[in-house]
């Protein structure tokens, strides 16, 4: 059996704190295949945020990380700053919770999205990246991409700004696209739309998909597997 494209295997994470260590992540394993669309459920505080943080190696320096997150045959934890940031953006991509924070306010979503293209991939015109900003925003279903590629993301839609998310996130053709709880700040027939432009993007790319949320109840983040 081929090997899973990330192999994450006890799993811990702390917080050290004076009044007593936070111990946000405690002992998870999962396995994500090539092009899988995998979800991970749990109560808010559980430890969903982090544990894909984690993964991306976005903690802050005082988080203490145990076990192992393998991924193309290399464990994630052992690898320095320089090393993480080449596989982010281009090997996994990252669609946070909240994407006005996470995009920026002085440049178009078009100018961000062609950033997204050039920062791996330098050989690529502006006028190429631009070109292909226009058409990632025609994917994630955006009505007239020519023109709103010229807007702001405050002159967005919690929505459109989670697609614009998206467009960036398959800019590079990852293998896999975490998406920390994407659809929380959303109401719910949108949250079902942004989840189906997750699975277009899947399709598309080929990537797969970790994708978190947020359940009421008393169980740790539990990892489920769908295909
Ligand atoms: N930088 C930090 N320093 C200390 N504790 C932290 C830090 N980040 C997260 N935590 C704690 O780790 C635990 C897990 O947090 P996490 O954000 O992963 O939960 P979550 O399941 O994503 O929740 P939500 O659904 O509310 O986003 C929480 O108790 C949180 O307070």
């Amino acid at each position: 059996m081929a090997e899973p494209l990330l192999s994450v295997r006890n799993l811990s994470v702390t917080f050290p704190n004076r009044s007593g260590d936070v111990h946000a992540v405690r002992g998870v394993d999962y396995d994500i295949d090539e092009g899988e669309f995998f979800g991970i459920v749990g109560e808010s505080g559980s430890g969903k945020s982090v544990s894909s943080l984690a993964v991306m190696g976005l903690l802050p320096d005082n988080a203490q990380v145990t076990g192992e997150i393998r991924f193309g045959g290399r464990n994630l934890l052992d690898l320095d700053d320089r090393a993480l940031s080449r596989i982010r953006g281009r090997d996994i991509a990252i669609v946070f919770q909240d994407p006005l924070s996470a995009l920026t306010p002085v440049y178009t979503v078009g100018d961000q999205i062609a950033e997204a293209v050039r920062i791996h991939d330098r050989a690529v015109t502006r006028q190429a990246a631009s070109a292909r900003a226009v058409e990632l925003l025609r994917v994630v279903g955006i009505p007239d991409p020519v023109r709103r590629a010229s807007s702001f993301a405050h002159e967005f839609s919690g929505g459109m700004r989670q697609r614009v998310m998206i467009a960036m996130a398959i800019a590079n053709n990852p293998r896999l696209i975490i998406a920390d709880e994407p659809t929380t700040a959303l109401d719910v027939t949108i949250q079902a739309q942004i989840l189906e432009v997750l699975e277009k993007a899947r399709e598309i790319t080929g990537a797969a998909v970790s994708s978190s949320r947020t359940t009421w109840g008393s169980s740790p983040a539990t990892p489920t597997a769908s295909g």
